[in-house]
């Protein structure tokens, strides 16, 4: 859930942040692996996403379910404002999210989703311009070979533990997920160290080298 409080964060995250920033300050704390695997990537190269983690379990089934689907509307149906839909990969190559999914989404107030997988009505989903990360498209149906076996719950996502609210930045140089017991601090540096690099940036512009610069403000 959003609150006042994360809605001025949002918008000074996408004002002024973007992943790299934030993954340097998450190395500095020891906090090493917290990138998504490197072929999630957002539909549209412009497309910033920053929301709260609503973590989804995908398991892989074979054939027609009692349940089609599991729990994927009831999923969908409780998403909260200022949430991202995630969810990890299956064996099985499948589109993971579609155009109805991202109606709902919107719907509920959600602000993008991540799957760890393949994602599908690519037309539909880019004229609803909905951030969504994932491999790219493919149009195999989920339906036979998935259900959603539970949501609102810890999942780890390519290695990345993904907690029920933490934060998550995407970006086109990736998706991060930035654990709520460091948010404040990482937050804080990273926007420290954005500015810290607007200012190398025009050093260097005005003719200063990368040694000179890294030796006086330490950034790179
Ligand atoms: O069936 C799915 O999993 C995705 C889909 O087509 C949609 O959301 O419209
Ligand atoms: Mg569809």
């Amino acid at each position: 859930m959003t609150t006042s409080t994360d809605t001025e964060l949002f918008a000074t995250i996408r004002a002024q942040l973007y992943t790299a920033v934030v993954g340097d300050i998450l190395d500095t704390l020891g906090r090493t692996h917290q990138f998504l695997p490197p072929e999630i990537r957002p539909l549209r190269p412009e497309m910033k996403l920053v929301g709260r983690a609503m973590p989804s379990v995908t398991s892989e089934v074979h054939g027609p379910q009692k349940k089609p689907f599991g729990f994927l509307t009831e999923a969908l149906d409780q998403l909260e404002p200022g949430e991202v839909y995630i969810t990890p990969r299956i064996v099985q190559p499948v589109a993971l999210w579609g155009e109805i999914l991202t109606a709902t989404s919107q719907q509920r107030g959600a602000v993008g989703a991540v799957v760890d997988g393949y994602y599908r009505d690519t037309a539909q989903v880019l004229e609803r311009d909905f951030p969504v990360f994932g491999w790219g498209t493919y149009a195999q149906d989920s339906s036979v070979r998935t259900v959603v076996s539970d949501y609102r719950v810890p999942v780890r996502v390519g290695g990345v533990l993904v907690t029920p609210g933490d934060l998550i930045i995407g970006d086109i140089d990736g998706v991060l997920v930035v654990p709520q017991e460091v948010e404040a601090e990482v937050i804080e540096a990273a926007l420290a160290k954005a500015s810290t690099e607007n200012v190398v940036c025009k050093a260097i512009d005005a003719g200063m080298s990368a040694t000179e610069a890294f030796a006086t403000y330490g950034v790179l």
